[in-house]
């Protein structure tokens, strides 16, 4: 089973407003309400994927409800565990430019985590668990980490798409793949404006703490895969894009999907690539179609 934890859902209220004008009444020309939370997003597309997974996480009040609705009514599995206070909204802004405001999560307490320990234990051999999103400010940023040492079974795969001090103490879970973008990446390591090679080089040193498959993502600018004995250089579609929402977690989803079916580690990178930008460039999530016309323009280069 593939299993997603958001620790930190949110809905995502997506608004366009045509001229936008700080400090002055906007009116919207379209809006979304969409479930949202970097796990979620991942079983959302693997779902369209037609692949089943687990939505876990914590999920509180009305918004946690509409969550968990609009989750069912897709048909996507959940096991969410509620806590008292609301799941946040996050705003996306779209105008001249992209704004983001990502709320804060509500309390979670002992009694939720012991909760959520248990159903970590309950992983078995071959499963597959994508820890995703940000961390809430009540738990620790080791949470990742202590939350990995729950599963009894080491046949487990890892996938980890976070950022800052989460991402660092998730390392040495080591980690089946991780997901940063080349923005996120560069913070690990307290520098900004890397270059490709940078990246790889950067890459290459968390290899060697224990992660075994790396994609850095660069929006438009393609992506790397980093392994042990190889950095692949991938090439991403040119195309209009709609809306980055959630591109990164379809780079994760359409990573696993293809992954399960061909064990391929290039193939799945060059699938997830596609998935990425079929996100980019469409109003909702990736469709299939989109996809398989999109993987025919993404190369690979050997660096
Ligand atoms: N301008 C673009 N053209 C084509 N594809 C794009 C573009 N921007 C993003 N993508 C697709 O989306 C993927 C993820 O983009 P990005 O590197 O911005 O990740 P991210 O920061 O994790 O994304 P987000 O947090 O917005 O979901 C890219 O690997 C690519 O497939
Ligand atoms: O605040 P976090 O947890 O880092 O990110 C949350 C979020 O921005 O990520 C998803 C897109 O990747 C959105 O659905 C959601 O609003």
């Amino acid at each position: 089973m593939i299993y997603t934890l958001t620790l930190n859902p949110s809905v995502d209220y997506i608004v366009t407003v045509d001229q936008f004008a700080a400090g002055k009444t906007n009116r919207t020309s379209a809006e979304m309400k969409n479930p949202g939370g970097k796990g979620i997003n991942v079983s959302r597309v693997l779902n369209h994927l037609n692949i089943k997974t687990k939505a876990l996480g914590f999920i509180g009040g009305f918004t946690g409800e509409f969550i968990e609705k609009s989750l069912q009514n897709e048909g996507v599995e959940t096991n969410f565990i509620k806590v008292d206070g609301d799941t946040r909204i996050n705003i996306k802004l779209r105008a001249d430019a992209e704004t983001e405001i990502n709320g804060r999560s509500p309390k979670i307490g002992q009694k939720h985590l012991d909760q959520l320990k248990k159903q970590l234990r309950q992983l078995k051999s071959g499963d597959i668990l994508v820890l995703a999103g940000s961390v809430p400010d009540c738990l620790p940023a080791t949470i990742y980490r202590e939350l990995v040492q729950e599963i009894d079974s080491n046949e487990v795969k890892i996938i980890v798409d976070t950022s800052g001090q989460p991402l660092i103490e998730s390392l040495s879970a080591s980690p089946f793949l991780i997901k940063p973008n080349h923005h996120e990446l560069a913070d690990v390591f307290g520098v900004s404006n890397i270059s490709v090679n940078e990246a790889a080089t950067l890459g290459k040193k968390l290899i060697d703490k224990g992660v075994d498959n790396i994609i850095v993502s660069m929006a438009g600018e393609g992506a790397l895969f980093i392994h042990r004995d190889k950095t692949i250089l991938g090439s991403v579609p040119k195309g209009d894009v709609k809306n980055s929402v959630g591109a990164g977690d379809s780079v994760v989803a359409g990573f696993i999907a293809s992954y399960i079916y061909s064990d391929s580690l290039e193939e799945a990178f060059r699938y997830g690539l596609a998935a990425g930008s079929a996100t980019a460039f469409s109003e909702g999530f990736c469709q299939k179609e989109l996809i398989n016309k999109l993987m025919k323009e993404v190369s690979i280069t050997n660096l």
